[in-house]
């Protein structure tokens, strides 16, 4: 009631595009892809301001694109703004138990708290050790076989992960776990977008039989699939488990453990499905990102290189002891994710849990606010020539982002790219640390430049994302050289010599 009072004393309606009568902007969401919706969204932020307004079917969505916004309502407000706003056909196959997309209900601070617990600093510190060994081992393939970086990063991804989360490594990109969760995942993501899933923005068509429309027939198909693929690995590691052959992992302690977490088992098995979707994805990503980067400002890969070699020297490798004392490295890392969130990262939405008023205009339960990157993470203020992919920002104390001590700073922690408050992302750290170690590893040992032609003159392109939410870039070109034999050989011994699981 008080709302209402204080709305007729006059809270305004946000502006934003009308629409069409009853349909408000579907049509025109439904018929783009993610890369789509990002240009739509900048262009209306362009045309009614920072806080715009929208309906989809009758649905009110947000978008934010000031930080100091994004922070006072996911934050401050974080008690109102932290449920979610999943797409319909999301939540279907998910069934509501997915702890990136569900409701902010006690199931998902449940599985928050286990998240929490399985992939804090603690117990990455436990497991980098095994990440460092990936690297080298990634490091050794690449000098091998330079052309296969794409399917090596993903490897590596997955193999950091599954080590430590499900105490098994993938020792090839042809490795059916991850052509199984590849194929699959490629299927599942299409189910953010409104073009194939009409029902994302049909309210009327969730109403309908499932066998009747062929897009809630392909719902229903990769529901039972993503269901039974979960149970039947969670019976696999508890077999192994009880027969005493499991590797220390995060997924064995917890087995191990059980009594001390609150999820269900259904939840559980939700969670680490979770955990392994976010978790390779969007560091495979900015690998990839990465190499561009590298090509496109060899200044920077220059002053990487004479980081990490003024620290560890010619004679070894750097490895994750070395982090404190590498901040161009980790200003790399951090760009890296900050240049690759502004050109293809969507990010999840807030849902309001009840009325608000925030700047003199009112808000209505339910409605969703899309924190839109590429904005916030270009803000002429904070990011002086946001588009341009500059590490200084985060060493040189004229930048506004600059932060001191530099054996600590910059770092991940807290950082936009990863979201806001409550529902901020999980494995911030566990990805920060995956993509340090490489880096490192990859400046030491490699020059990583353009492919040449038949003449000897560069091929350059321009990075590409696919048109999915936490898309992967095209796939593009690069030639890595050895830097010297030495170092060479010294991979080359090392990968001899690792104990991978
Ligand atoms: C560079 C790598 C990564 C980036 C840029 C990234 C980014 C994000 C963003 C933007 C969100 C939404 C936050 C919000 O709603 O405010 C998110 C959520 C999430 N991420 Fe990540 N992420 C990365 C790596 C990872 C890793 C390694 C894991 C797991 C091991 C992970 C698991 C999750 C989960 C489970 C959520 C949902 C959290 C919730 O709704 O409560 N992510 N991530």
């Amino acid at each position: 009631t008080l709302l209402k009072r204080r709305r007729r004393q006059g809270a305004k309606v946000p502006p934003g595009p009308k629409g069409w009568p009853f349909l408000g902007s579907a049509p025109e969401l439904a018929a783009v892809d993610t890369n789509g919706i990002i240009n739509i969204f900048k262009t209306w932020a362009q045309k009614y301001g920072s806080i715009t307004q929208f309906s989809v079917m009758g649905e009110k969505q947000v978008i934010l694109t000031e930080d100091k916004d994004a922070r006072e309502l996911f934050i401050k407000r974080g008690a109102k703004y932290s449920d979610r706003g999943a797409p319909h056909a999301v939540e279907y196959i998910s069934m509501k138990q997915n702890p990136g997309f569900r409701a902010r209900d006690d199931g998902w601070r449940r599985q928050r708290s286990m998240m929490q617990s399985a992939i804090n600093i603690t117990s990455i510190n436990k497991y980098q050790s095994l990440m460092d060994d990936e690297a080298t081992f990634t490091l050794n393939v690449l000098l091998q076989s330079p052309g296969s970086f794409h399917e090596e990063f993903l490897r590596y991804s997955y193999s950091v992960l599954t080590t430590s989360l499900l105490g098994f490594s993938v020792r090839a990109p042809t490795d059916p776990f991850i052509q199984h969760n590849e194929t699959f995942t490629a299927e599942i993501m299409n189910v953010f977008r409104p073009d194939y899933f009409p029902s994302n923005v049909f309210p009327l068509l969730r109403k309908l039989p499932m066998w009747s429309l062929p897009s809630l027939a392909t719902l229903e198909r990769l529901r039972k699939q993503y269901v039974g693929e979960m149970w039947a690995f969670r019976s696999k590691i508890e077999k192994i488990v009880k027969e005493g052959s499991a590797s220390e992992c995060i997924y064995k302690q917890f087995l191990l453990n059980r009594d001390e977490y609150s999820v269900s088992d259904e939840e559980s098995v939700h969670t680490f499905q979770a955990m392994i979707d976010g978790g390779t994805r969007s560091p495979h990503n900015n690998l990839l990102t990465f190499l561009y980067l590298m090509m496109e400002y060899p200044e920077w890969q220059k002053k990487l290189q004479k980081e990490v070699d003024g620290v560890a020297g010619k004679d070894r490798m750097p490895s994750y002891k070395d982090i404190p004392n590498l901040p161009t490295l980790r200003a790399v890392v951090k760009e890296t994710v900050r240049y690759r969130s502004i050109v293809a990262e969507m990010g999840i939405g807030h849902c309001l849990q009840q009325d608000d008023i925030y700047k003199g205009y009112f808000f209505e339960k339910g409605t969703v606010f899309n924190a839109l990157f590429s904005s916030i993470l270009t803000d002429k203020d904070t990011y002086p020539d946001g588009q341009l992919f500059n590490p200084a920002r985060w060493l040189v104390p004229s930048y506004p982002t600059y932060k001191e001590p530099l054996t600590t700073y910059p770092n991940c922690q807290g950082f936009p790219a990863f979201g806001y408050g409550r529902r901020a992302c999980p494995g911030t750290d566990f990805a920060e640390r995956t993509l340090v170690i490489m880096f490192a590893k990859l400046a030491w040992t490699l020059n990583i430049g353009w492919p040449t032609d038949e003449d000897g003159c560069e091929v350059r392109e321009t990075l590409q994302y696919e048109p999915v939410p936490a898309p992967r870039p095209l796939r593009f070109g690069c030639k890595f050289t050895a830097r010297d034999e030495g170092r060479t050989r010294i991979v080359q011994r090392a990968a001899v010599g690792l104990n991978l699981l």
